[in-house]
């Protein structure tokens, strides 16, 4: 038996609880269907038909690309049922599988967008085991109560400490050195090769990553200045550049470290790399999309850039293997007749220190999500938490509304919450959503389900959960 998303369903740790529940073929896609979903666009939903007894095994968790086994083992302890896969999957098999879960897994590769979501019937929560959500419509998701949580910073410290590898390896043309030798050619220069100290380092974006790498790059005797939209406190000797101009004038290195977003698509093109200095490097660790590729080919065929590190691409492959000779690299050849220029395979992130703690940060705000509707972290819904309920509290159960921000439902949950003895409320909107959640005492398993029955009718819902 699935239990569907829209749910009436126990706390963590109460063996003997009821649910209603329904498998999700009968609760999705029927013309019939009682209960209005709100805005947003997922289909009605069938009344649940019965009460059934549930259990945290109920809860089917898909993990994509391979999801560090810290991570796993979190959600397992649960006795939630967890898929696990090493890679991304297509489009359409990705549509497939995610109609039946509740939980999705992802990391940087899998694009969750309007069309994949709008078939996840059952999900409640996604769960991006990296820093950036630019792969899912996260506000979409909000609108059909789909919370959303990442891992804002623990990989920040491994970007910084590659990038600052990639540094010297560029001044000092490590990549072309070895891959002579490996061919077999001794060849000794020191022409064009550099020391990074006193060179001058422009961090475009100084955040989590831009900013760690600040500090390392500090130490070691490097100049840093760098560009943000915000005004951000400089750290050490950094200095802020007003503009990413100024910043592509003075510096020897320049290293982005944005998200993906509209305004950084192409963020460096051609007019970009002719404003920096000749014979300066490029790296990017960021998203493929704040680079164009052809211009910086042809700058750093024309000489004007002496050296560039690339991590990540617009377009890259679900799963390891041939990557150049795909369609997805079309400038796969020219890149690769490059002198000095690192080529990885989106590895910034990818340490067993980073990936250990990404996998314990994101399932416990996952585990927090599905058994006590906490939002602390989630990128998308307004962060709401209350403290949370134990198993020796057997009369009390937990409200969880997410709803429209209109005007006036305040007044009709309360309305029907006034039944009961509510112990504790709060709400919180974001944009066009709001989250309620209440703890209320004194109820029977027959309140429960007219608490989730009331709600589930108001205009203004996306999603109701009671949690008991
Ligand atoms: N290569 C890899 O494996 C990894 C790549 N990343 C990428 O690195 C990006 C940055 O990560 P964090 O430092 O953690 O993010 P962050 O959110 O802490 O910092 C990003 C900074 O960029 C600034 N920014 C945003 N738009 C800008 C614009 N148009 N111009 C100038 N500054 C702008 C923001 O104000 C912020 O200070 C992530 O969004 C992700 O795409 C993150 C982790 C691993
Ligand atoms: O954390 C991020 O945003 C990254 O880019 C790292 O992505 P990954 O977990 O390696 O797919």
């Amino acid at each position: 038996m699935a239990a569907a998303r829209d749910i009436i369903q126990p706390l963590e740790n109460r063996a003997v609880s009821y649910s209603l529940s329904v498998s999700p073929t009968t609760t999705f896609h029927s013309p019939s269907a009682g209960h209005g979903f709100a805005a947003g666009g997922l289909p009605n939903r069938a009344v649940a038909k019965a009460l059934k007894p549930f259990n945290t095994e109920d809860i089917k968790i898909l993990l994509l690309e391979n999801v560090n086994q810290t991570g796993r083992d979190v959600l397992k302890r649960q006795g939630y049922q967890v898929e696990f896969l090493k890679t991304s999957l297509s489009e359409d098999e990705l549509i497939e599988k995610i109609r039946d879960v509740h939980v999705i897994g992802i990391r940087s590769k899998t694009k969750l967008t309007e069309k994949v979501l709008r078939e996840a019937k059952n999900l409640l929560v996604i769960g991006c085991f990296c820093i950036g959500t630019n792969q899912v419509d996260l506000a979409y998701a909000a609108k059909n109560g789909i919370a959303v949580f990442n891992s804002p910073f623990a990989n920040s410290r491994s970007v910084a400490e590659l990038v600052i590898a990639e540094i010297i390896t560029l001044a000092r043309q490590l990549g072309d050195r070895s891959l002579e030798m490996h061919r077999g050619t001794w060849n000794k220069v020191s022409s064009k090769c550099w020391e990074i100290r006193g060179k001058t380092l422009g961090i475009v974006g100084y955040g989590h990553i831009g900013s760690q790498l600040s500090v390392l790059a500090d130490a070691m005797g490097m100049s840093v200045i760098y560009y943000d939209v915000l005004s951000l406190m400089a750290i050490g000797t950094a200095k802020q550049v007003p503009t990413l101009e100024a910043l592509l004038q003075e510096a020897d290195f320049v290293t982005l470290h944005v998200p993906e977003t509209p305004e950084t698509k192409n963020m460096i093109s051609a007019k970009q790399l002719e404003q920096m200095k000749t014979g300066s490097y490029l790296i990017n660790a960021s998203r493929g999309t704040v680079v164009d590729i052809p211009a910086l080919i042809q700058a750093m065929r024309a000489g004007k850039v002496a050296g560039a590190a690339l991590d990540v691409y617009p377009n890259e492959p679900a799963a390891n293997g041939d990557y150049f000779t795909s369609d997805l690299n079309i400038w796969g050849e020219e890149l690769r007749s490059l002198s000095n220029i690192i080529l990885t395979p989106h590895i910034g992130g990818s340490t067993e220190e980073a990936q250990r703690a990404i996998g314990v940060e994101v399932s416990d705000a996952l585990v927090r999500y599905i058994n006590q509707g906490t939002t602390i972290g989630s990128v998308n819904v307004p962060e709401v938490t209350l403290r949370s309920l134990t198993p020796d509290e057997p009369n009390h159960a937990r409200v969880i509304y997410i709803h429209r921000n209109v005007p006036g439902v305040l007044r009709k949950v309360n309305e029907i919450l006034a039944e009961h003895n509510v112990d504790k409320q709060i709400s919180d909107s974001k944009g066009d959503i709001a989250y309620l959640m209440a703890d209320v005492s004194d109820v029977r398993p027959d309140d429960i389900k007219d608490i989730h029955d009331s709600l589930n009718s108001l205009n203004s819902r996306i999603l109701t959960r009671v949690l008991y």
